[in-house]
């Protein structure tokens, strides 16, 4: 078993030295739309070409950026999938990519070595210009099923300043939590502010004319290491 999200350790995790840095190419040009699709909600991007790519860092390769999503709770003590010391924070950023060895995210998303999820925690603190910009499309996008275009936003601006990370082995945190991801954590969070996560908690789990419910703790709980190594890319 290799799920996720986990409990990360910092103290046992272990550095790696043969670790390459991160290197996130983002093109603004290929962020499509925004979309409540019942559960988070998430931009998605033209993943026809590799003009948005993650390479180095834990994996070989290239793998493309389909879609940006977070997950959140209902309030400040909770709402991240990953924990670090068995704390939480309020909200946590994934960057999914595919690798582009096989022909599309379906097929990709069976494979052991499959998808790249780049993980980034948000930590209470001054509210974030570059996430308000994600933010203020979310009137557009209230109830399940509801999406709007979203052009030109580059993920990159979502990025802390370090890119430091923790990797490991695991899974979608969704179902159907295929066991396909290689995690990349980073270490530094990026700043929200109470108001921002207020934002996120007036999006709908529910359909338009349905009776309306908050869309928050959207998020696994840490799952069982099964023996797992977690490496860091720092000291
Ligand atoms: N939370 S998570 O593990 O990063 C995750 C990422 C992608 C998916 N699924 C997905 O992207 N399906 C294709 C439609 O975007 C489910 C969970
Ligand atoms: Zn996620």
């Amino acid at each position: 078993k290799r799920q996720s999200p986990i409990n990360i350790v910092p103290k046992e995790a272990q550095y790696d030295s043969t670790l390459k840095v991160l290197k996130l190419k983002y093109d603004p040009s290929n962020s499509n739309g925004i979309l409540n699709n019942g559960h988070s909600f998430q931009v998605d991007f033209v993943d026809d070409t590799d003009s948005s790519t993650l390479t180095g860092g834990p994996i070989s390769g290239t793998y493309r950026l389909k879609q940006f999503h977070f997950h959140w709770g209902a309030s400040d003590d909770r709402g991240s999938e990953h924990t670090v010391n068995g704390i939480n924070f309020p909200c946590e950023l994934h960057l999914v990519h595919w690798n582009t060895k096989y022909p599309s995210f379906g097929e990709a998303a069976s494979q052991p070595d499959g998808l790249a999820v780049v993980g980034v925690f948000l930590k209470i603190g001054a509210a974030n210009p570059r996430l308000q910009k994600v933010l203020d499309a979310l009137d557009a996008i209230k109830t399940k099923g509801k999406q709007t275009t979203f052009p030109n936003f580059d993920p990159k601006t979502l990025l802390p300043g370090s890119l430091h990370y923790w990797t490991y082995d695991g899974s979608l945190t969704t179902p159907p939590l295929l066991e396909s991801v290689t995690w990349i954590v980073l270490k530094e969070p990026i700043s929200v502010s109470p108001a921002q996560m207020a934002k996120f908690r007036s999006l709908l789990f529910t359909g338009e004319g349905e009776s309306p419910c908050c869309m928050a703790d959207n998020y696994r709980p840490p799952q069982p290491l099964k023996g797992r190594k977690v490496r860091a890319s720092f000291k």
